[in-house]
């Protein structure tokens, strides 16, 4: 008797090759952090959706930290202000706070939970102003050797894991908006969104930080060519840090601080390509660019 041929053979091997991956990441928490320009479009953003509850539901601990730069700097347009970045920051005068923490919040992170949510009771939004989540003290901008003034932006200085890390021990995913309690005058500050996801990521002690963007990963050579980094170990990206531009820093600064404050791997990936958390997690070939920390063994990466 020949065995009959079944069309949707090919959808097994495709889930057969996500085993050893599948297996590597059970139990363990991703920080994924998504951003502004990745979270424009509807589709991009449903398909980011569905990706993260599928890792929740493939035994992972997915922490979504979002930001909103495009939404917060609409919304200033559109009450008649101006938005000024100094250094990849966000100059956040008083009145700006209140719609950075109401745009985020109030506005993208309920966006987000909601998508989270289509697939089941799972997400829970927060800022890091909750339950001591993130504090943070003054921050200033360091330009051409001058420290310049730019508002209620802040340092973080310190961490407190436990509310998010009850969330994920009840089975939910935790939903963070990027602000943090101050620690020296009872108000709130403005925390760049990578910053704050490298922070989590590392006081969770978590397996992977996620960060999505709108270019393919860490150009070795931008704007001039399209070469992106695949992979580079903690001192690499240092000696690299002085040279990249603005909207890189922040990023790379936190995935630095990541590798060297005891998370495995952190990862820039396109946030304009559908369901590429899903690509990065689960296939052989991986997208983007990864940092590991020095003397990280091959067989330890995820793309090994
Ligand atoms: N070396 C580099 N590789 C990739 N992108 C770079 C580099 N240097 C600067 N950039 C810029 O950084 C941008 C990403 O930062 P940003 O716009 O702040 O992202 P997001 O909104 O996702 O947080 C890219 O769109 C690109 O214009
Ligand atoms: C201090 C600072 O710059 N904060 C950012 C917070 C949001 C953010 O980081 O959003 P993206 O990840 O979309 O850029 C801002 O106000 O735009």
């Amino acid at each position: 008797m020949s065995t009959r041929r079944h069309t949707a053979l090919p959808k097994a091997q495709i889930l057969i090759e996500a085993l050893p991956w599948l297996t590597r990441h059970h139990g363990k928490t991703v920080v994924v952090k998504f951003g502004g320009n990745a979270m424009v479009d509807e589709e991009l953003k449903a398909a980011f959706a569905q990706d993260v509850v599928f890792l929740r539901h493939a035994g992972l601990k997915p922490v979504v930290v979002h930001g909103g730069g495009p939404q917060i700097s609409a919304h200033l347009d559109r009450l008649g202000l101006v938005s000024e970045f100094k250094a990849g920051l966000r100059v956040t005068t008083d009145e700006a706070m209140d719609v950075v923490r109401m745009v985020l919040a109030g506005q993208v992170q309920r966006e987000l939970v909601g998508l989270l949510n289509r697939h089941g009771p799972l997400a829970v939004g927060m800022t890091g102003e909750d339950a001591h989540t993130l504090t943070a003290t003054k921050r200033y901008a360091h330009i051409d050797g001058e420290k310049v003034d730019i508002g209620r932006v802040g340092e973080i200085t310190e961490v407190d894991a436990g509310a998010v890390q009850a969330l994920l021990d009840d089975g939910r995913i935790p939903v963070i908006s990027s602000i943090a309690r101050s620690a020296d005058d009872g108000h709130v500050y403005n925390i760049n969104a990578d910053t704050a996801a490298a922070a989590l990521a590392a006081a969770l002690g978590a397996e992977t930080l996620m960060v999505l963007t709108d270019v393919e990963g860490l150009y070795e050579d931008w704007p001039n060519s399209d070469d992106v980094i695949s992979r580079l170990t903690a001192s690499e990206l240092e000696r690299l840090l002085p040279d990249l531009a603005s909207g890189m820093v922040p990023k790379m600064e936190g995935c630095l601080y990541a590798v060297r404050n005891g998370v495995n791997t952190a990862r820039v990936i396109d946030g304009r390509v559908q369901h590429s958390i899903l690509l990065e997690i689960f296939t052989d070939e991986g997208i983007g660019t990864m940092v590991v920390p020095d003397g990280a063994a091959p067989e330890k990466e995820k793309r090994a």
